[in-house]
């Protein structure tokens, strides 16, 4: 049996930057992938579907010319086989760079294959073992299947991605990120949407005003919604049709389409490892469980990324790639919990959200400062013709501190950013509040909004 001084398992997006830091420092390393090189978010994930939100950007633009005094003329059709290479292209060019980038470290040793455990340390690939006292496990996950759609056939993140004609009427079934980025990319391209969702409202984990005015502007652009969907599965009809069941007891209780994407959730690719066999522990559904170091209940076995249940972002991926090589390499004591949760929302208008929400700062019984503005106040979204949205920023009023916000709106994905830092850093609120912005940018009414502060009342 080959030993190694460490094996990791998934090339997502801590296992491959955490095989050439760790290669790096002199460190013999098995890299399993089963795969593709660079995992969900650069393979069915962030990159395709940002891409083609891109072009879903350009064909909005081609309708939208007469405000702005462009005379577009009629006719743009998006052609998705086109749309496609353009992703494909993309995506190569990166996964051909992480393999070249492997292939010439003498550090690592690529095998491809599912990886699973046959011993506390020792794991299986293609039938041969092999064995390391340090592993690190990053599977990530993949799309949740419910049973009762599967006789419909229906698409998920990756094999949308693969279509290259648009379908006629596309019912996505779940109103989150995937449901709610691909909803309006591919009503944009040109297909009917419904967008059916089991809660009362979309993307749910946000504030109701949020959810109530991200609905808002896709119903401008003519997607559908059904909400409170409570009767769930689908059906393919004689006709190759989709039946797709919302509500049995108000309402059309079905809508019919012509393709159903499910996005209603991930499940992580945990159960793929026989972790039983290591004896490590997960939660009841399926995440790894870590401590604050990300490690495991076995010592020497780590879980990173989407798999340990701790995030599900690319950037938290990132950040435990970060925690580890630190911790191991640079003798730091990077926590998760040192973490502020962030992340977009990349619709257009995007969402860019840092730290609590207001219903969340509201539940820490804390007095609260909180500032509001609407986008359609701000000269910028102004002159782009972009109000739809709004601003806001919940502060503690005894720490001063940012406790969360959300900007929705133009350019709210990169605005987030400056008061993310400030949180990062523990500075107070008014550290924005006295600085001075570039004019005229959506930034620039951070300091606005902040110097209008007011106290929460109940
Ligand atoms: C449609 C979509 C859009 C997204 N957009 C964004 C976005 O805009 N921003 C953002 O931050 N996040 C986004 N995400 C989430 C992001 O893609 C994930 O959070 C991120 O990829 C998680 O990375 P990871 O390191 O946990 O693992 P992954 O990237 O999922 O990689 C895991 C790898 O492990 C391999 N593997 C699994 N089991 C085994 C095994 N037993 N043996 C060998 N290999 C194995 C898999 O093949 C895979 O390559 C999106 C996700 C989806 C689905
Ligand atoms: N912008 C981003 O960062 C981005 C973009 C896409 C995906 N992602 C990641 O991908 C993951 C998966 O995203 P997602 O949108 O699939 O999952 P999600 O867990 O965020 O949301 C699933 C949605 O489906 C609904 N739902 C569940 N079962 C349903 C049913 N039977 N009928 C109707 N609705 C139902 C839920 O109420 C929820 O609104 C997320 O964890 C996210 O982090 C991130």
């Amino acid at each position: 049996m080959k030993k190694f001084d460490a094996i990791i398992i998934g090339s997502g997006q801590a296992g491959t930057p955490l095989a050439f830091k760790l290669a790096g420092a002199g460190k013999k390393v098995a890299f399993i992938e089963k795969e593709h090189f660079g995992g969900t978010c650069l393979n069915t994930g962030c990159t395709p579907t940002k891409a083609y939100v891109a072009s879903a950007r350009r064909m909005f633009d081609t309708k939208n010319g007469e405000e702005f005094g462009i005379h577009i003329p009629a006719g743009s059709k998006t052609d998705l086989a086109k749309v496609k290479k353009r992703k494909d292209d993309l995506i190569q060019g990166s996964v051909e760079g992480i393999k070249k980038g492997i292939e010439d470290n003498e550090n690592i040793t690529h095998i491809a294959g599912t990886a699973s455990f046959v011993g506390e340390k020792t794991l299986a690939v293609n039938g041969k073992e092999i064995s390391a006292e340090e592993i690190y496990i990053n599977v990530g996950g993949r799309p949740r299947m419910p049973e009762e759609y599967k006789a419909a056939e229906p698409l998920d993140n990756q094999s949308i991605l693969e279509l290259t004609e648009l379908p006629e009427h596309l019912v996505i079934v779940g109103g989150s990120y995937i449901g709610l980025e691909f909803g309006q990319m591919f009503k944009r391209f040109g297909c009917e949407v419904t967008i059916v969702e089991k809660n009362s409202a979309i993307i749910s984990r946000e504030d109701e005003d949020i959810s109530a005015s991200i609905q808002k502007t896709l119903e401008k652009e003519g997607v559908k919604f059904r909400l409170n969907a409570t009767c769930m599965g689908a059906k393919k009809l004689d006709d190759g049709k989709i039946c797709v069941n919302v509500n049995c007891d108000q309402g059309e209780p079905q809508v019919i389409g012509t393709h159903v994407l499910l996005a209603v959730g991930r499940v992580p690719n945990t159960d793929l490892l026989n972790l039983e066999k290591a004896g490590i522990k997960t939660d009841d559904k399926g995440f790894i469980k870590v401590n604050d170091h990300l490690e495991t209940n076995v010592s020497g076995i780590y879980a990173l990324g989407d798999c340990n249940g701790e995030g599900a972002f690319t950037h938290t991926a990132y950040n435990d790639f970060e925690i580890i090589a630190n911790n191991k390499l640079d003798g730091g004591n990077r926590k998760v919990s040192d973490r502020i949760l962030t992340y977009g929302l990349f619709v257009d208008p995007p969402l860019g959200r840092a730290g609590m929400t207001l219903s969340q700062a509201k539940k820490t019984g804390k007095k609260l400062l909180v500032g509001k503005r609407e986008m359609s106040k701000i000269a910028r979204a102004k002159e782009k013709g972009e109000t739809d949205g709004f601003m806001r920023v919940i502060v503690d009023a005894e720490t001063k501190e940012i406790m969360g916000a959300s900007i929705l709106g133009v350019g709210g994905d990169e605005v987030i950013s400056g008061i993310l830092n400030i949180m990062t850093a523990k500075q107070p609120y008014t550290v924005i509040r006295d600085s001075v912005q570039i004019h005229p940018t959506v930034s620039e009414l951070l300091p606005t909004l902040l110097e209008g502060l007011k106290p929460l009342e109940n």
